[in-house]
């Protein structure tokens, strides 16, 4: 269930001629199948971009971008959604209000065409702590933590062995964090999942990550593993004044200890 991932010089340009703006110059990094890597920086870094590319939704990107070896280009719509799922930050905004749980994780069950759709839903529900119950509910009916957690059940429904997941807490209250990160972490271990894994908060980054890169204005300035939080090992002056500036804030104390 595990796949490497590969980025190199990997660039993208928004917009045309003198409006244009190189968003991401040249960036690349690996991730081990199975591990968890972060992408961390300042707003406007271009870390939803890299997942953006990555997953395809944005393709007008150049440079290379491997899963297990194998260009993302290459791989048929149908394959990248088996191999690769995304998680948004929003879970408000990622449920379509007028469909009922049942629906949602139904409909890449029928695209994809498999069968034992609902023993499939039932245990994608139950993966994510939910009573199977909940298939009946429509988004107005669950809590902020709950929605995210279909966000989840949705992503993990095709079994992929890659999940993308873009700020996937800041969206909800501490307490709620603490739950999905510890969710995310134990289906991980379970699964063997990799991750790549967007925030801005270097205290997720310390609960989940194995190596973080480091982004500003488009580049990776530096790839660190999770240790290097503690004593602030970053090289790299950006890298080092983020990590400075976390630790004063809040001594980066794991996010489920913050609940
Ligand atoms: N479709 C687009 N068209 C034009 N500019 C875009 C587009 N998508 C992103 N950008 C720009 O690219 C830059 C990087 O955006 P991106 O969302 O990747 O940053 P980020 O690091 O994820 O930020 P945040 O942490 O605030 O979510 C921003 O300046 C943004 O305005």
């Amino acid at each position: 269930m595990s796949v490497s991932v590969d980025v190199r010089n990997l660039s993208i340009t928004f917009g045309a001629g003198p409006t244009a703006v190189k968003v991401l110059p040249d960036v690349s990094f690996s991730v081990k199948p199975g591990e968890c890597f972060g992408l961390v920086g300042e707003s406007g870094s271009g870390k939803s971009t890299v997942l953006r590319c990555l997953s395809m939704l944005t393709d007008f990107w150049q440079g290379d971008i491997l899963l297990d070896g194998q260009s993302v280009r290459q791989l048929p719509l149908i394959a990248r959604c088996r191999m690769l799922q995304m998680v948004f930050q929003d879970p408000y905004g990622s449920l379509h209000p007028r469909q009922s749980v049942r629906t949602v994780l139904h409909e890449p069950l029928a695209i994809h065409g498999l069968d034992d759709r609902e023993a499939r839903m039932r245990r994608a529900l139950t993966d994510v702590g939910l009573p199977v119950s909940f298939l009946d509910r429509f988004p107005h009916q669950l809590s902020g933590g709950q929605r995210q957690r279909i966000a989840i059940a949705r992503a993990l429904i095709l079994e992929p062995s890659l999940l993308l997941l873009d700020e996937p807490t800041s969206a909800l209250d501490v307490s709620v964090q603490a739950e999905i990160l510890n969710l995310l972490q134990r289906l991980r271990e379970e699964r063997g999942f990799t991750y790549l894994l967007v925030t801005h908060d270097l205290a997720v980054v310390d609960h989940m990550c194995d190596r973080f890169a480091v982004m500003q204005r488009g580049e990776v300035t530096e790839i660190l593993p999770r240790e290097a939080i503690a004593d602030n090992h970053a090289s790299h002056p950006y890298a080092r004044e983020l990590i400075a500036a976390s630790l004063a804030y809040e001594g980066v104390r794991p996010a489920t200890a913050r609940a």
